[in-house]
This record gives C-alpha cells, structure tokens and sequence, in this order.
C-alpha cells in the first residue's frame, strides 16, 4: 500500500503546477490548505457513513478519494510519506502495533526480553483504564 500512496504522492506533486483549470489538484493547491483540510474532513465523513450504511463498495471508493486529499495536504504541509511510515514504525517499536503513543511520558521497566521491554506496562494500561471510569 505505502508503494502506491508513495506513488500518487509524486503525481500530486507533479500535478501541483498544472492548470487549475484542468487538474483539480492544482486546483486544490491554489485554493490552499483550507480548501484541501475541508476536502480531507468530507471524505473521511463519506468513508464513515458508507461503512455504518454497510456499503462495502463505496468504503473502498470514498477511502481512495480520502487517501488522495490525504497526500494532497500531506504536500501542502510539507509532509512526505517516509515521515508517516517512520513515525508508524517508531511506534510499532516502542508499542508492538502501530498505536498513538500515551501522552505522558512512560519509564518502560528494566527487563531481560527486548520484546518484552517493548510492550507497555500494566501500569499504564490500568491507568488508561482508570481513566475511562471517571
Ligand atoms: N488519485 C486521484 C484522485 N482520487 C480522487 N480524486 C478526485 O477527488 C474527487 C472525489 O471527491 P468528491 O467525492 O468530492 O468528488 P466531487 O464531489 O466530484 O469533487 P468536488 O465537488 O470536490 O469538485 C474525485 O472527483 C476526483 O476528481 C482524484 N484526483 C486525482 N487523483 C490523482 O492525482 C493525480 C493528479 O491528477 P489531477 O488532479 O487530475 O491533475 C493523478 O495521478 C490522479 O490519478
């Protein structure tokens, strides 16, 4: 998947100084990162419904539009795919899936396994769970 979305990065990038009058995504850089954020948060809104509405098929369309306005404001802010993929794998080190690391900062127990010491401690986990029940 990262090869395709690599892919259509550089289109977008290519397409980027086209005529707006032809490529909707000049057309989206020169109405700027508003434009292309409005974009993204529609798609998103149309992945959502199509997937409550059980629409399998419009899923798989309107997550192919939100990809494209994905790599669209990923262009306009500067932001290249590496940067995600080393993100995710930063977290997948750290956390063994690729997950939003907590908030605060985390001391991970000394212990023999690598794996292990890459696993989130109980602690904190109880303490996500704490914080649900208030
Ligand atoms: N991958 C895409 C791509 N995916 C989705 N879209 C556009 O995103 C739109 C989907 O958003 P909407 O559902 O809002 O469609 P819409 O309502 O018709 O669009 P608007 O009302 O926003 O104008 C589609 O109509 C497509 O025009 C894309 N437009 C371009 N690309 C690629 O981007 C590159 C540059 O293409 P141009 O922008 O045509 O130069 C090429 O490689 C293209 O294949």
């Amino acid at each position: 998947m990262s090869d395709s979305l690599e892919r259509l990065y550089l289109a977008v990038l290519a397409a980027r100084d086209l005529d707006p009058a032809t490529s909707r995504t000049a057309r989206l850089f020169q109405r700027g990162p508003s434009k292309m954020a409005k974009k993204l948060a529609e798609e998103a809104i149309e992945v959502v419904i199509d997937a409550v509405n059980g629409d399998t098929e419009a899923v798989v369309r309107e997550s192919a539009d939100l990809l494209y306005n994905v790599t669209v404001l990923w262009a306009s802010a500067g932001v290249r795919p590496e940067d995600v993929w080393r993100e995710m794998s930063r977290r997948e080190d750290m956390l063994g899936i690729a997950e939003k690391l907590p908030k605060s900062p985390m001391k991970l127990p000394k212990v023999a396994s690598p794996r292990v010491a890459a696993r989130r401690p109980i602690a904190a986990l109880e303490g996500r769970v704490a914080r649900k029940r208030h």
